[in-house]
């Protein structure tokens, strides 16, 4: 049910192939698993050792780097901080490090007091950042790419949402879910859908992610070696007019610690975001990047991000 892709395919002589099966992807499930991404294999596994590193040190030193200090969505988030299905109650039981696009601390964005527009936060690792600057790289360019397929698959200019993801609230998120202990009620992270326009995941192999499709049973997502896992996020569902799908998902109390990388690509804060052309009559008023993702965070967090 979710399809495995080869990235190949694209770059290579079969480019009408891959848009119409990921096109496809994108209407039924909303997720699929790519091989052969355009992001190398060293990149990814120095990225996971840093990370490892990073969630291994004191927590005292991570919470000096608190989320709950940055109106702009970066640093670290304990264990138990958030629930994602903020309904439930449930607190989720992994710990996170958001970095975003990086920018100097004179940088007129942010002297301007841009929303989401803020310093990253850096722990004192040697390699670290450069790690995370190059995967962020990295991840953002494939990103980019895949929204060529998306409006090769709609129908509209190939490169329409280059100009919307130059400067893109784009969110780098190291994620750790502890071994499950068994607890009643306990969960990785609660069932949610992602904000923004794709997510592109991977993870070091360890099972948990389920996917719900809207009619459907919890299913788990294929493991493929060295692949990406790229979902539909609710705001390219609500700029495809619902004809892209953003589907609940959540991580199972994994049976070892588990440690993924998760890249939440949103668009530039000012990007207005209204039904693409050929999708029918709106069936949703316009909404700026920034806005949006002011509104889905203050449901996921105690502390308050504004605009
Ligand atoms: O870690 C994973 O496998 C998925 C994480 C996720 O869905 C999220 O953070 O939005
Ligand atoms: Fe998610």
């Amino acid at each position: 049910m979710i399809p495995i892709l080869d990235y190949s395919r694209f770059t290579g002589s079969d480019s009408a192939g891959f848009v119409a099966d990921f096109g496809r992807a994108c209407r039924d499930t909303g997720f699929v698993v790519i091989a052969n991404p355009p992001v190398s294999s060293t990149l990814r596994t120095r990225a996971f050792e840093m990370s490892r590193s990073f969630f291994a040190s004191p927590l005292a030193d991570k919470v000096e780097m608190s989320i709950a200090r940055s109106p702009h969505n970066r640093g670290y988030s304990q264990v138990g901080e958030e629930f994602l299905d903020e309904k439930s109650g449930i607190r989720d039981s992994k710990e996170a490090f958001n970095i975003g696009l990086d920018l100097a601390e004179d940088d007129p964005r942010i002297l301007a007091g841009e929303p989401f527009r803020g310093v990253n936060l850096w722990p004192d690792l040697p390699g670290f950042r450069d790690t995370m600057l190059a995967y962020f790289d990295a991840v953002h360019a494939f990103g980019v790419q895949l929204h060529r397929a998306i409006a090769l698959d709609l129908g509209i200019e190939e490169d329409f949402f280059a100009g919307h993801l130059d400067q893109p609230l784009a969110t780098l998120r190291l994620l750790r879910y502890p071994a499950a202990t068994g607890a009643p009620g306990e969960i990785g992270a609660g069932e949610h859908t992602d904000y923004g326009t794709i997510t592109l995941l991977t993870t070091d192999g360890v099972p948990g992610l389920q996917v719900r499709p809207r009619d459907g049973a919890w299913i788990d997502v294929p493991q493929v070696e060295d692949a990406y896992i790229i979902n539909i996020a609710d705001l390219l569902m609500r700029w495809s007019n619902d004809v892209y799908v953003s589907t609940p998902h959540r991580v199972l109390p994994p049976p070892a610690e588990r440690y993924s990388l998760a890249f939440f690509l949103d668009p530039n804060p000012d990007s207005v975001i209204t039904a693409l052309p050929g999708t029918g009559a709106a069936k949703y008023p316009p909404v700026t990047g920034a806005d949006y993702l002011a509104s889905r965070l203050n449901a996921t967090y105690e502390h308050k991000f504004g605009t």
